[in-house]
């Protein structure tokens, strides 16, 4: 009886799991999360390793990258890409300049930056060529997808210097394309993307780079993961080197001197959100001198010197 439950749940996983990879690369609209995609592919593995009679030469097992959420080769970061505290009022904030003012005496400039809602990159340029992209991934296994960031458009190929250095940012797709991106997707009877950033990271997993070309992704980027390599002692400065080197910054950025003028930062655009041409879901402020952050310091997993602001959810457009 165990058998034959057993042959009949191969069977059920084989068709589950060959769904969720055409759709995942042929309608790249996946109907699954990778996490859930990995589980029904062990349980396979499992049952094939228990009875090796059934497995069917055409199983997803034995196709080279089954593993749906491996379909790119894994980049170890020389530097993790870490993550960020969150602040949902003001009272956080100020309690965000008391830790500092722990730490640091005298004035503190903070440097106020729109919170780009995509998926973080990094990009690595050799000698002023650009020759790997990836994901941010678990912060310190991303993966390669050099061939898909080199279909965005605001990424630099070469940069105006020969300089060797990795930097780091946001991947997004503009509102506009997104629209775009819909109305053809109903057009050609395939699910719309729920909002642009499910929009640009499936357009990032594609496994074939021309289709990520006819997405129009964009870039942000802001910061260098060796910020030495830029010369300079400040966020506000290091953004500026990077607008000199021809990449991409966002413009809306703004230096503050007290936790008061950044509520106002926050307020301006948390109005003006809906007027930009790419989705924000908050500020990340970070204390702009790189000395100060090197003396406030890390958690395991994010900077003691930043925070992101995060907007209230937007109420559901009625
Ligand atoms: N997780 C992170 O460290 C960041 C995430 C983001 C984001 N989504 N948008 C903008 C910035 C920025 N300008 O620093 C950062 S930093």
């Amino acid at each position: 009886m165990e058998k034959e439950q057993d042959k009949l749940r191969i069977d059920e996983l084989q068709s589950r799991l060959s769904q969720l990879a055409k759709a995942y690369y042929e309608e790249d609209q996946p109907l699954a999360e990778d996490h859930e995609y990995d589980a029904l592919y062990h349980e396979l593995v499992q049952l094939e390793e228990k009875y090796p009679e059934w497995v069917a030469s055409d199983s997803i097992t034995q196709r080279v990258g089954g593993d749906v959420s491996t379909g790119f080769t894994k980049i170890t970061h020389d530097y993790p890409m870490l993550s960020l505290g969150n602040a949902f009022n003001l009272e956080d904030l100020k309690a965000f300049e008391e830790r500092n003012k722990k730490i640091i005496t005298g004035p503190i400039e903070y440097m106020c930056e729109l919170k780009i809602d995509g998926l973080a990159i990094s990009v690595k340029y050799d000698n002023g060529k650009f020759v790997q992209g990836a994901t941010r991934g678990d912060g310190k296994v991303g993966e390669d997808i050099t061939g898909n960031l080199k279909m965005v458009q605001s990424l630099p190929k070469t940069l105006d210097s020969s300089l060797t250095m990795e930097v780091r940012g946001e991947c997004y797709m503009p509102k506009s394309s997104f629209v775009k991106l819909n109305e053809q997707r109903e057009l050609d009877g395939k699910e719309v993307f729920a909002n642009p950033r499910n929009a640009a990271a499936g357009s990032l997993r594609q496994l074939d780079s021309k289709v990520v070309k006819e997405r129009e992704l964009s870039a942000f980027l802001y910061a260098s993961a060796t910020p030495k390599e830029l010369g300079v002692t400040s966020q506000s400065a290091a953004l500026d080197a990077l607008d000199s080197l021809g990449f991409s910054t966002n413009q809306e950025r703004k230096i503050c001197y007290s936790i008061e003028e950044v509520w106002d930062y926050v307020q301006e655009f948390q109005e003006k959100r809906p007027t930009l041409g790419y989705e924000i879901d908050g500020i990340v402020i970070k204390v702009n001198n790189f000395e100060d952050q090197e003396k406030i310091g890390y958690t395991v997993k994010a900077p003691k010197w930043a925070i992101a602001y995060k907007f209230p959810a937007e109420e559901a457009e009625t």
